[in-house]
């Protein structure tokens, strides 16, 4: 892990460079990708599961046998844990339900504003290194409660062309019927033009690989929506003389063994517990069945030493990290001061695994200091905030005038005519 004692003598540009390829990088491929898919369909799909994923699909739908078959291999630890965390983030994305707002702005105009479902979602799945069923409930669970009415999942298949059985009982208690074997840009493409198996979708969510993201991001500019850019893992610990180097070193591990471009970082005003961490991350390092992509990661990470609370919330602030662990005994300053982070966790005994399966809270949050304008999933991205109004003919006699006079001054005639044509109209009435 590269060390900063003094960040003033390093430029903050260079403490803050994340390791993920820049979207150049990609585009040409992903851009290729959807341009054949768009002819080609399912069997552009196959061709390049065979080259990125290295199997040979006969079919891209799973089908209801293998979705039995699988259920029937997930032990009974596993789906009770699974179920213990879906309650817990059923119970917190269903308290964001909001009511419709009604305001009668004038008298006789009445103005309201109602969520409703996005009706035709594709969930993405990751599944290159790791089968990340956990996040199937961060994004179906909400889906569910939203209303959406049509919800297709993608996944990566594995080199016998099948889906961990934990992806598959997830997705059946969650109540997604549509399971394609598909991942990378070709998931994305498929998502975002249809083909013969994968039903074009109004907006795409979930995070994955620089590959997955970058194709999200691509994909906006042909008419679908995205949640955010959720690519690879991050987490910034903040931590002064009252962490526990061994649970510091546990979290950043957990983020870095996501994948080689992971990045995690320790912030810290005590220059012992910098040296604490780094020899517990070695050690603990050493013994994980990842360690080869946790210590990749790791040599893309950093530790900070600052010598100020300010000093450090500004540097966490011009990051905006996915993840965001308090671990100091001011902990409060922290958390009225941090404004661009994913999720916060605060705390020793608040680890960042919490987030990612069973306290409640979404685990697919923006990385790449997107936190800076973009919110995690949560069960508004997966509706739209409709308006209606109603104005009786006493309400259009209270706001007309201001209308023609505005419409005039913007110079459109037919907006002002709209109004004008009312008015008269209720006027020779009277
Ligand atoms: N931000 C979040 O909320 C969040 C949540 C969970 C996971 N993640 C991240 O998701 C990622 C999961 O990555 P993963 O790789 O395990 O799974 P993935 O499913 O995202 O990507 C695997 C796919 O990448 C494609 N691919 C691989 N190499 C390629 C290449 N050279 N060219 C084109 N396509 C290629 C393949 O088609 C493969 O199916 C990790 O980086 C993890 O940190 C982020
Ligand atoms: N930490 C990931 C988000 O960056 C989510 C996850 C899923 N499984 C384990 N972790
Ligand atoms: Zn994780």
């Amino acid at each position: 892990m590269k060390k900063i004692y003094n960040p003033e003598k390093t430029s903050w540009k260079s403490i803050l460079e994340r390791p993920t390829a820049c979207i150049d990088d990609i585009e040409e491929t992903v851009l290729k990708i959807f341009d054949e898919v768009i002819d080609g369909g399912d069997e552009i799909i196959k061709k390049y599961t065979t080259q990125f994923d290295g199997v040979s699909l006969d079919e891209i739908k799973v089908s209801i046998q293998e979705i039995e078959e699988g259920i029937m291999e997930v032990s009974d630890d596993l789906k009770k844990s699974i179920q213990l965390a879906k309650e817990n983030i059923e119970a917190f994305h269903k308290a964001q339900q909001t009511d419709t707002v009604v305001v009668e702005t004038k008298e006789g105009v009445t103005c309201w504003q109602q969520k409703k479902p996005i009706q035709k979602i594709g969930l993405y799945i990751p599944g290159g290194t790791a089968p990340l069923f956990s996040t199937i409930l961060m994004l179906a669970i909400p889906a569910v409660i939203a209303g959406c009415k049509e919800i297709v999942l993608c996944t990566p298949p594995d080199k016998e062309g099948k889906l961990n059985p934990a992806i598959l009982y997830t997705a059946s208690l969650c109540g997604v019927t549509k399971i394609c074997k598909v991942g990378g840009i070709q998931a994305i493409a498929g998502m975002t033009f249809g083909t013969e198996t994968i039903p074009q979708v109004y907006k795409i969510f979930g995070p994955g690989n620089q590959y997955v993201t970058i194709a999200k991001q691509l994909a906006t500019k042909f008419g679908v929506a995205i949640d955010m850019p959720a690519g690879p893992s991050e987490l910034l610990v903040m931590a002064d003389d009252t962490a526990i180097p061994s649970f510091v070193a546990s979290d950043l591990l957990s983020q870095a063994e996501h994948g080689v471009d992971s990045q995690v970082i320790l912030v810290s005003t005590s220059k012992e517990i910098i040296e604490k961490v780094e020899r517990e991350i070695e050690i603990q390092c050493t013994v994980l069945p990842r360690k080869e992509i946790a210590a990749a990661a790791i040599r893309n990470s950093k530790l900070i030493y600052v010598d100020s609370d300010e000093k450090a919330i500004a540097l966490i602030n011009m990051y905006g990290p996915e993840h965001f662990i308090i671990c100091t005994a001011n902990d409060s300053f922290y958390v009225e001061n941090i404004v661009n982070a994913g999720s916060v966790f605060i705390g020793n005994y608040t680890p960042e695994s919490a987030g990612d399966y069973a306290s409640g809270t979404n685990h697919t949050l923006p990385t790449n200091g997107y936190a800076k304008q973009y919110s995690g999933v949560n069960l508004d991205s997966f509706m739209k905030a409709m308006t209606f109004q109603k104005i009786t003919k006493e309400g259009l006699l209270r706001i007309g005038e201001a209308i023609e006079i505005m419409a005039a001054a913007e110079g459109l005639e037919a907006h002002k005519n709209a109004v004008s044509l009312r008015l008269q109209s209720i006027k020779s009435e009277a």
